[in-house]
């Protein structure tokens, strides 16, 4: 076969890879996948073996560490979730969610919008924060004004583009100061080669020296999106983590690891473990 073939063959397979990802994402159901991740015993806020406690904890390390800030924060792939940003939205004063579906998006601005109709209350996870950062709990309802305060805008977004973001988007020339990103690459990518060029693409919208922030799924296959949504995974190892942010040029600041208890399998996805990344753009 000449490499003129090879090469179409292999573009028409991407193609479909991702045309079959996009179809899956149609049933996500952001009230139901709320309701099997955020929910007890996965948020369980007395328990700090509970995978929700054990991300806002790296989170909140990672924020307050010194070493990261700016003016603007980007979260790659928000879903309809906004606990990856409770500890950044004290450090940065200008935020942009995003997401690839409307009706993740939608989620957001409901909560945004303070009018009382989200599909999960998340007045634990702002009281959870104040308490690591040594505020009175009552302190949830000034937190949850500030990051409603500091939320420029919900975007749309697609980490399969090299310009993930719309040009109209109002981020920095030089790039955003720091990126989130929880459980998006590694579940909107159909293989491992897709899920490191989407690193390299969000990549794009970090400035030289700014910090990305990577949670993510491990020995993953599959999530449930909703009911009967059963959406493909790239099951990742911690190597494979470590050498795909080589790949696309970071530098390793830390990577830390959970391994779920039995009892947090709880039948809505084969996840065994979740890294956090703290890694810089030089
Ligand atoms: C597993 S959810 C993660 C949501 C949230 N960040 C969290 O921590 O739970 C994956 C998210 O990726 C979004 N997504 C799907 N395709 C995408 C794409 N091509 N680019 C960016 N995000 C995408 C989905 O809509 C979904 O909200």
């Amino acid at each position: 076969m000449d490499q003129k073939v090879k090469t179409e063959r292999k573009e028409s397979e991407q193609k479909k890879g991702m045309e079959a990802m996009v179809a899956c994402y149609q049933g996500f159901d952001p009230a139901a996948y709320l309701q099997y991740n955020y929910t007890p015993p996965r948020a369980d806020f007395d328990r700090p073996d509970s995978i929700v406690p054990w991300k806002l904890g790296c989170l909140h390390r990672a924020f307050t560490e010194g070493d990261v800030g700016g003016g603007v924060l980007v979260d790659v792939g928000s879903g309809p979730t906004i606990y990856q940003v409770l500890s950044g939205c004290e450090v940065f004063d200008k935020l942009f969610l995003t997401d690839f579906l409307e009706v993740n998006r939608q989620e957001l601005r409901r909560w945004l919008g303070g009018e009382g109709c989200s599909s999960l209350d998340w007045t634990p996870y702002l009281k959870h924060v104040c308490k690591l950062e040594g505020r009175r709990p009552s302190a949830w309802s000034e937190k949850a004004a500030r990051l409603r305060s500091v939320v420029s805008d919900v975007l749309s977004i697609d980490v399969h583009r090299p310009n993930p973001l719309p040009l109209d988007a109002q981020l920095p020339a030089a790039g955003a100061d720091c990126l989130v990103s929880s459980f998006c690459l590694e579940s909107v990518s159909p293989d491992l080669a897709s899920f490191d060029r989407a690193l390299g693409h969000i990549g794009s919208l970090l400035r030289p020296g700014g910090h990305l922030l990577l949670i993510g799924a491990l020995g993953e296959s599959y999530y449930m999106g909703g009911p009967g949504v059963r959406i493909p995974v790239v099951p990742l190892d911690e190597a494979q983590v470590c050498a795909s942010l080589k790949a696309s040029g970071y530098t390793l600041v830390r990577l830390e690891v959970y391994t779920l208890p039995q009892d947090m399998r709880v039948g809505v996805d084969d996840v065994t473990g979740v890294f956090f990344v703290k890694a810089r753009k030089p």
